[in-house]
């Protein structure tokens, strides 16, 4: 949490009585769906599937027509905004990407600009501010084709393009989907680290309850024909589900749910002996048994962890070796505790390594810690439940 907000740059986007009715369907797909959405929030689409989430967002942008209602983005109706005004108000992001197969990572970026017109300097500059927003390093990526790369780098890619024209407004659908649990989990905490650098509003629907809450400034549940069961806060879903549907939908009240709701930021984390690479390993070893521990996180020059090596695996090097980052699995300070603990089931430490903003080393948290924690949110519970 920072006291010193980013102006929100996103848009507000309201819904009033929006309906959607298929060709030949007899119940509308939407029916009189009314919303508003606040600037700069994320805002979850949930519900069975079939209840509309995926037709009610792409009104929004006019993939699909409505039948009946009005949207109006920052006060202004869709209907009257033309395709090139649609493409620089909302960018759009799917599940694995969707990149053009053979284009290359940067024309799959520069898709929209181009369109927009834009100057090659300006949509040059943009590929690689956005490359390195995603966590992708321009030089070694901009020139590869989709196939080139893995799930979890195709779909930053996607975002990266959903991103390029600096639209107020995002809409996803499903943009974790295709990839595995811990590649899903490092997506959802940097698509939240650039939002809080950008502030716009994403509107995005998921399967997965357990992203919404983790995501959602507010979850919308939708019954069949998108009508609302309830939209809300995570907090306020979890803890005062408006009916049945709504508690049997979220599985409500349970503790595993509230690690949904806490975040990696919310524990205090331990430290743990650093080391650079390159220093001298007799200096460093000496330190950390000093400091009675078996194992250094080791840096690299921006400060960024690389490794956690035991001490042991140390001793056989003059200076301390550099190590594939790709192989530590890091956890932001913005992931919840349920993704600390599905770290921390990879790492023969019983612990993880905490970053912050552009992957900072923070500390450590530890599997205690993180049990503490639920024990400490069921003494709460049943306080409560008295
Ligand atoms: N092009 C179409 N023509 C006719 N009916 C459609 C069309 N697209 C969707 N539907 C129907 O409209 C309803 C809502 O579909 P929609 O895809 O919006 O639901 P959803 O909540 O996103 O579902 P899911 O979670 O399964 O993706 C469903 O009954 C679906 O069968």
């Amino acid at each position: 949490m920072t006291t010193d907000q980013p102006e929100v740059s996103g848009a507000e986007i309201a819904l009033e009585n929006v309906t959607k009715r298929y060709p030949g369907q007899k119940a509308a797909a939407v029916d009189g769906l009314t919303l508003t959405i606040p600037a700069g929030e994320i805002v979850m689409f949930v519900g069975p599937s079939g209840c509309g989430k995926t037709t009610s967002l792409k009104m929004i942008n006019r993939l699909i027509e409505p039948s009946s209602g009005t949207i109006r983005i920052g006060g202004q109706d869709v209907r009257q905004q033309g395709e090139n005004e649609l493409r620089r108000q909302v960018g759009y992001v799917i599940q694995g990407g969707s990149l053009f197969p053979h284009m290359t990572v940067a024309k799959n970026i520069a898709l929209v600009p181009k369109l927009l017109g834009w100057d090659a300097d300006r949509i040059e500059q943009r590929v690689v501010d956005l490359l390195d927003l995603v966590g992708l390093d321009p030089a070694k990526y901009r020139g590869r084709y989709p196939r080139e790369l893995s799930g979890g780098q195709q779909q930053r890619v996607g975002v990266a393009r959903g991103l390029a024209a600096d639209p107020p407004v995002i809409l996803m659908d499903e943009p974790f989907g295709a990839v595995d649990p811990i590649t899903r989990q490092r997506l959802q905490d940097e698509l939240l680290s650039i939002q809080r650098e950008l502030r716009k509003t994403i509107v995005c629907v998921t399967h997965d309850i357990d992203e919404a809450i983790k995501l959602g400034d507010r979850i919308l549940i939708l019954r069949e024909g998108a009508e609302v069961a309830q939209y809300d806060t995570p907090e306020n879903v979890l803890a005062a589900p408006a009916d049945d549907f709504v508690s049997d939908f979220v599985g409500s009240g349970s503790t595993l749910k509230q690690l949904s709701l806490a975040r990696v930021s919310s524990i205090e984390l331990a430290d743990r002996p650093t080391a650079w690479v390159g220093e001298s390993t007799g200096e460093v070893v000496a330190r950390a048994e000093a400091e009675g521990h078996d194992a250094v996180v080791v840096l690299d020059d921006r400060g960024r962890p690389l490794g956690w090596p035991w001490l042991r695996q140390l001793r056989g090097h003059d200076r301390v070796p550099s190590y594939d980052a790709e192989k530590l699995n890091t956890l932001d300070s913005r992931a919840t505790l349920n993704d600390a603990l599905d770290t921390m089931l990879t790492s023969s430490h019983g612990a993880a390594v905490v970053t912050g903003d552009r992957d900072q080393y923070l500390g450590v948290i530890s599997f205690e810690a993180v049990t503490d924690h639920m024990r400490q949110l069921e003494r709460e519970a049943a306080a409560h439940g008295e």
